[in-house]
């Protein structure tokens, strides 16, 4: 089994702006192995980016768990912050002009993290021109942001993100701002850098022709991850391939599930319900007393 790389335990996150709390995650779990590329969806306010901040150490969860490799989201010291931001984890964010810096190259833009980590300046080079050729950008490394389209700055900001060689990155509505076409060769250009490099990827999107691009689609309700869809490739007897997408329901280390709205409607089944282990499957089955 691949080793999990991200695991994250009844997560909360609260905000408090005056006498207001705002509970944007409220007891999450999500883990992802290592090398895997997942979509998180969700409606706005759902808590995708507020997720994508704790995973980046930028903001701190209230309580629960979030392990990213060796570090415990939890108890960093600021200083163990600054290396995890510089060396772990890499962030594209969806503007695409907050990703860059106006006045600096694609060349010098992607030289700036190694050159924070204290790279030297032949293999700084090096890597930053191999970044940008493997992110078909290289013809964009003496233009500035504003010399390039949207699609051509978010394959830079990924190569910035990757500089560090990360073992995440995360990238949060990568594709929001570019129309369709763009945003399929970005799409694709993360995928590629997730087989090639091997670096485990995790994308907020609302575009469900993304999400239906990748392996595993991860649905977040009200701070909680409620849903997955696992897709995998079927090869059927005369040869033809096809896309099986399979739902699952999340279960928490309690093995709490949450019952989909829509079928506790069309059961009734409201406080109680029977359970009942079978052979193969537990069934779940409306109060009788509450109905009579
Ligand atoms: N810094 C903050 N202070 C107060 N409340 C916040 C803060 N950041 C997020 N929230 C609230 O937390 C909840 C989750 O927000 P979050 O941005 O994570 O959602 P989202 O799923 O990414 O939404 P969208 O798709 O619109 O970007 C929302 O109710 C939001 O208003």
């Amino acid at each position: 089994m691949a080793q999990q790389l991200i695991v994250c335990e009844s997560l909360v996150r609260i905000y408090q702006t005056g006498s207001i709390e705002v509970q944007a995650l409220q007891g999450l779990d999500l883990m992802v192995d290592s090398g895997e590329m997942v979509a998180v969806v969700g409606a706005s306010g759902s808590g995708k980016s507020t997720l994508l901040s704790i995973l980046a150490g930028i903001d701190a969860p209230t309580a629960g768990r979030a392990r990213v490799g060796e570090w415990d989201l939890l108890a960093m010291s600021r200083t163990d912050r600054v290396r995890y931001r510089r060396q772990t984890v890499g962030f594209v964010r969806q503007q695409t002009a907050s990703n860059l810096v106006p006045y600096l190259t694609a060349r010098q833009v992607v030289d700036l993290p190694m050159a924070a980590a204290g790279v030297k300046a032949r293999a700084r080079q090096a890597r930053g021109g191999e970044l940008l050729a493997a992110l078909g950008v290289a013809d964009c490394a003496d233009r500035r942001p504003a010399q390039m389209s949207g699609g051509q700055q978010q394959r830079v900001a990924i190569a910035v993100a990757l500089a560090n060689q990360p073992r995440v990155l995360l990238a949060d509505e990568p594709t929001g701002e570019l129309d369709t076409a763009t945003s399929a060769q970005v799409f694709e250009a993360l995928r590629q850098v997730n087989r090639e490099f091997g670096v485990t990827v995790v994308v907020v999107t609302h575009d469900p022709q993304v999400s239906g691009q990748v392996a595993r689609t991860v649905a977040i309700r009200d701070g909680r991850t409620s849903s997955e869809v696992l897709r995998r490739t079927a090869t059927a007897e005369n040869g033809d391939t096809h896309v099986i997408a399979e739902e699952y329901a999340v279960m928490d280390r309690a093995g709490r599930v949450q019952i989909p709205r829509e079928y506790r409607e069309a059961l009734a089944l409201t406080r109680r319900v029977r359970l009942a282990l079978e052979p193969d499957h537990v069934t779940i089955r409306p109060d009788i007393e509450a109905q009579s």
